[in-house]
């Protein structure tokens, strides 16, 4: 059976191929069609960056239709990570690319490595802005608002 997620992506170095931060968005969007099919895309936006990290960051999202697990799901977004270039450094530190699954059709997941819903994406405007864009109308399982009305509030 197949579900649905949402996932966030970001970016705040460039790539030697792909190049700024936006284009290896757009290239992370392509790419992603490996794990299921990209139902929805949200327009990339520039966001000043949050906590430690030094330079301005693009973010996006999409809708991912897709086979797998959570758990496998998460595999394969690491797996890109790693294809783009990201080392594991800083937390919270500058990065080629960050996937992020935010919400998904199942409702919860939670284990060790994963938690759905995503424990930050409320606070996060550079993910509830993306997300507002091409899932306004998903809820989160905890608190019940769609994700319109918890940005509404941030
Ligand atoms: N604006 C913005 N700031 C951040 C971001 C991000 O994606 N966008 N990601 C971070 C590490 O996950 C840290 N800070």
């Amino acid at each position: 059976m197949s579900s649905s997620y949402l996932i966030a992506l970001g970016s705040n170095r460039r790539h030697h191929l792909y190049g700024r931060p936006r284009d290896v968005l757009r290239a992370a969007m392509e790419e992603l069609s490996a794990l299921g099919t990209v139902t929805r895309r949200a327009p990339v936006i520039d966001s000043a960056p949050m906590g430690p990290a030094q330079r301005q960051f693009a973010n996006g999202a999409i809708v991912l239709d897709s086979e797998y697990d959570p758990p496998a799901l998460l595999a394969g977004l690491k797996r890109m990570e790693r294809q783009f270039g990201r080392r594991k450094g800083r937390r919270w530190g500058d990065r080629v690319l960050d996937l992020d699954i935010v919400l998904w059709s199942g409702g919860e997941w939670q284990a060790d490595d994963l938690l759905i819903p995503h424990v930050d994406f409320r606070v996060r405007d550079f993910v509830l802005s993306p997300a507002g864009a091409i899932a306004g109308d998903w809820r989160d399982p905890l608190s019940g608002l769609s994700i319109r009305q918890i940005a509404a509030r941030v």
